[in-house]
């Protein structure tokens, strides 16, 4: 309580002074206090506050329960969720999708990224599988991101932090709607399953962005988008967040061998490790590339990102050559 009333008054800095609105946004300049201040400062930029009648306090107790519901993993903790949410606060801005998008859309997209991966253990949903974890048994399917789903309206729920309390019935479904397709599109697997609607609607230049379903699958788009957008990122940050993604990977490697007395995937076994700029490559072009190419085809302005992701991909096929 009493650190909600130290953030109510601090002065937030401006978006500028932040760096908030640039494609190659490096976090490691702030301290955490200031992420939380970054963070109050996007919903202040959108002008959400004011929209949908947030109380600013409320405000502030919410983002300090969001970052302690993150744990200290490696790379899926506090700073991952508000680099994406940054990076969703780029494009809405910067890459001018608040244009293309409606309000209740693009709050639920900016608290579905600092959401996103709620209480995250550091390890992946066929690992909750492999060890018989009960939220494997909760959740069949999708398992952490429904868990972070459920994580989030938790909180949204909880005394103090119910942000969304002024809103009308109507406009809190259509949030709480939004938020758990965002949630649930940083699966990876439903990203693969949707993503070939989302590019042939843009390669047959149909993409009409007032057909509701269209409009979705461009949100889920853009969520990937959002999660792995450390690779279009310049290349020392690049480079940084690659490593940190690799150490979480190989301690989940760890855990196979030691308690399901298993064999890694290559990704996550630290004797492989000489193979990451090769995987790094493999992952650029199954998965990143797609996005950002199509993203860039159907908004020009989010080009940057599929530059950045280019000229990565460029990085680590010298390393790997
Ligand atoms: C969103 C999902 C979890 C996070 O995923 C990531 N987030 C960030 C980065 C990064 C910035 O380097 C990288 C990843 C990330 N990297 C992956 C890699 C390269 C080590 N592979 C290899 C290539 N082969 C498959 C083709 C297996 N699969 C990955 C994946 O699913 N995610
Ligand atoms: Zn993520």
């Amino acid at each position: 309580e009493e650190e909600a009333d130290r953030l109510r008054k601090l002065p937030i800095p401006s978006s500028d002074c932040l760096h908030l609105l640039r494609w190659d946004f490096d976090d490691i300049g702030l301290e955490d206090e200031e992420t939380l201040k970054a963070s109050i400062r996007m919903f202040m930029d959108m002008d959400y506050l004011s929209k949908f009648s947030i109380n600013y306090k409320s405000l502030c107790r919410w983002m300090l329960s969001v970052r302690k519901n993150y744990r200290n993993v490696t790379y899926h903790n506090w700073r991952h969720a508000f680099n994406v949410a940054q990076m969703m606060f780029t494009m809405l801005k910067t890459g001018s999708m608040e244009d293309l998008l409606d309000d209740i859309e693009g709050l639920a997209l900016l608290l579905a990224c600092l959401c996103h991966d709620l209480d995250h253990r550091g390890t992946n949903n066929s690992f909750q599988m492999k060890s018989n974890h009960p939220l494997a048994q909760l959740y069949g399917t999708s398992t952490m991101e429904r868990h972070h789903f459920d994580q989030c309206i938790m909180i949204l729920t909880s005394e103090g932090t119910e942000l969304l309390s002024s809103m009308s019935k109507d406009d809190y479904a259509k949030c709480l709607d939004v938020m758990e397709h965002a949630i649930l599109s940083t699966d990876l697997a439903l990203y693969f399953k949707w993503r070939g609607g989302f590019f042939s609607i843009v390669d047959k230049n149909e993409a009409d962005w007032s057909n509701k379903d269209n409009r979705k699958l461009l949100r889920s788009m853009m969520m990937t988008a959002c999660d792995v957008a450390a690779i279009t990122k310049p290349w020392p940050v690049q480079q940084r967040v690659a490593q940190l993604v690799a150490s979480e990977f190989f301690e989940q490697g760890d855990l196979e061998k030691e308690q399901l007395k298993i064999q890694p995937m290559d990704m996550m076994n630290r004797e492989k490790k000489d193979k990451l700029p090769e995987m790094q490559v493999d992952f650029i072009d199954a998965i990143c590339m797609p996005v950002y190419k199509y993203l860039a085809k159907a908004l020009p302005s989010l080009s940057p990102l599929l530059k950045g992701c280019e000229d990565n991909r460029q990085h680590w096929q010298t390393l790997a050559d």
